[in-house]
């Protein structure tokens, strides 16, 4: 097996965090931010790294992939997300999918509920889970657009999320509060969210009260393009 490389890479201006992994000499970019498209690449470059694939966790509200612009940079890059999503990429993305990138095996779990294309990447082997937007760090995914669904993601997250390892690691899509990482344990007795019964979860989601994503009108117009030829004002 050889070395493996990882950065939990962060946008201030929409909270995304951004994992770049690295192993014999292949990369994967997940949940690439557009503003961040020339730090990212710069990395990749620096790591000595040929990146592999742009993916997505699932069609983002809150602000636009890089995935098409690094495949205007880049043309073997090859973008994925999932097939229910109704974004275009590349590769569309199964529940069950493995995608290889050097010694490395992520196994794709759907999660709807968020959005009904919502995935999560796990890494098996190491323990791993990349889980988008439908488990927070205490928290979770709204589910009051993109087809949100409280219950199916309720469901989803204790049916394949909560049954996993409890010392898998959990990385989310996003944080507001400074966190950087979970467990399956810890969610599984602490988020605040999940530890509810259905009904009250569900309760307590049609009651959020969030204001829409400042940048959704531009967002997921652009992200069912996969973020191609997507200019910012
Ligand atoms: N203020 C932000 C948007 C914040 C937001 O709605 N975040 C989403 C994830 S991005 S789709 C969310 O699901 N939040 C759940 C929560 O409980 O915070 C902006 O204007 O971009
Ligand atoms: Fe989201």
């Amino acid at each position: 097996m050889s070395k493996i490389i990882f950065r939990q890479l962060f946008d201030a201006e929409s909270s995304t965090y951004t994992y770049l992994l690295g192993s014999n000499k292949e990369a994967i970019l997940i949940d690439p931010v557009f503003e961040q498209a020339d730090r990212d690449l710069k990395l990749v470059n620096e790591l000595g790294l040929q990146l592999k694939y742009a993916i997505n966790t699932h069609c983002h509200a809150d602000h636009v992939t890089s995935t098409g612009l690094i495949k205007s940079r880049l043309p073997h890059v090859k973008s994925m997300i999932a097939k229910v999503s109704g974004a275009k990429a590349d590769i569309h993305l199964l529940e069950g999918d493995k995608i290889h990138v050097g010694d490395l095996e992520f196994k794709c779990i759907a999660t709807p509920g968020h959005t009904n294309g919502c995935m999560c990447f796990y890494l098996e082997k190491e323990g791993v889970l990349f889980t988008g937007d439908a488990i927070l760090i205490r928290g979770c995914g709204r589910t009051d657009f993109q087809q949100g669904d409280s219950g199916r993601l309720y469901d989803g997250v204790w049916q394949k999320i909560f049954t996993l390892p409890e010392e898998t690691i959990i990385y989310p899509a996003h944080d507001y509060k400074g966190n950087t990482s979970s467990t399956v344990g810890e969610e599984k007795k602490l988020n605040p969210r999940f530890t509810k019964s259905k009904q009250e979860f569900i309760d307590f989601m049609k009651n959020l009260g969030l204001a829409y994503p400042k940048k959704i009108d531009v967002s997921l117009p652009a992200n069912l393009e996969c973020g191609i030829d997507y200019k910012p004002q």
